[in-house]
């Protein structure tokens, strides 16, 4: 059974700041328990600045970087170097500071598959599953899986109402997504609830909604973010007026 929290923090910067620090020792914790340590990325404006904020912290030092691996919740199907794209934005921010990390973008528009993203999901798919232990896992272990919460309970790129939300491969590609661009690859619901940790991180009085309705018990199709949890651990990292609709019962404020 997932243990949720809400950690409530008092504005945007703060946010960022605790949520790298908070990455930070989940890797040196995992990495001490057994030797490596597997994150899963977001994309959009928080986890920007998360990354610039886990790039900055002089704690950054103490990670073994070369044994860590880096995959992500989804990504924006356009090609390679796109600016739009969730990989171009984390490497800019965070990941070409850190050469020796073991990095597994998601296939890009013009990558082996061309514009054709169910192939490109397939591709990925393959990927994950052969980093997957034995037996048959067709996912590796996941530390830690991090997502963004968008002004619709959007996670990933599961979007409320779309047909992905019965999808049950690991990986899948979407069309017509209400949020540009309209073809994307997610990792599916089923997929992002292997991960030990799920956090939700949300900043802004737009997500409020949306979290607040999760937080509720709202149904995963009409609210993805409410069908998304850690095996062990479902943290949701909101600031102030991302919170402004979570009852108090749920909140600690930091
Ligand atoms: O398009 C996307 O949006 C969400 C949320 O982005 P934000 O800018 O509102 O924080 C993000 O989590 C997702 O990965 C991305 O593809």
């Amino acid at each position: 059974m997932t243990e949720t929290t809400v950690v409530v923090h008092a504005d945007p910067e703060l946010l960022a700041q605790a949520v790298a620090a908070r990455l930070l020792v989940r890797i040196i914790d995992a990495q001490a328990e057994r030797g490596e340590a597997s994150v899963v990325l977001t994309g959009g404006r928080i986890a920007a600045a998360v990354h610039r904020a886990v790039r900055d912290l002089p704690a950054r030092d103490a990670v073994d970087w070369s044994r860590v691996d880096v995959w992500w919740g989804d990504e924006r199907f356009l090609p390679t170097g796109h600016p739009e794209r969730n990989e171009t934005q984390a490497r800019e921010a965070l990941l070409d500071a850190l050469p020796q990390l073991r990095v597994h973008p998601m296939p890009a528009s013009d990558g082996p598959d061309g514009a054709d993203p169910e192939a490109a999901a397939a591709r990925y798919a393959a990927e994950l599953a052969s980093a997957a232990g034995p037996g048959t896992a067709t996912l590796p272990y996941f530390d830690v899986l991090m997502l963004g919460v968008g002004e619709d309970g959007h996670v990933a790129s599961l979007f409320p109402e779309h047909p992905v939300g019965y999808e049950s491969r690991p990986v899948s590609a979407v069309r017509g997504s209400p949020k540009p661009p309209p073809v994307r690859i997610t990792l599916t619901r089923g997929a992002i609830n292997t991960a030990e940790d799920v956090w939700l991180i949300a900043s802004g009085g737009g997500k409020a909604r949306a979290v607040g309705m999760a937080l509720r018990g709202a149904g995963p199709v009409q609210v993805p973010a409410a069908g998304v949890a850690g095996v062990q651990r479902t943290r949701w990292l909101l600031d102030r007026a991302a919170a402004a609709e979570v009852k108090p019962q749920f909140r600690s404020l930091r």
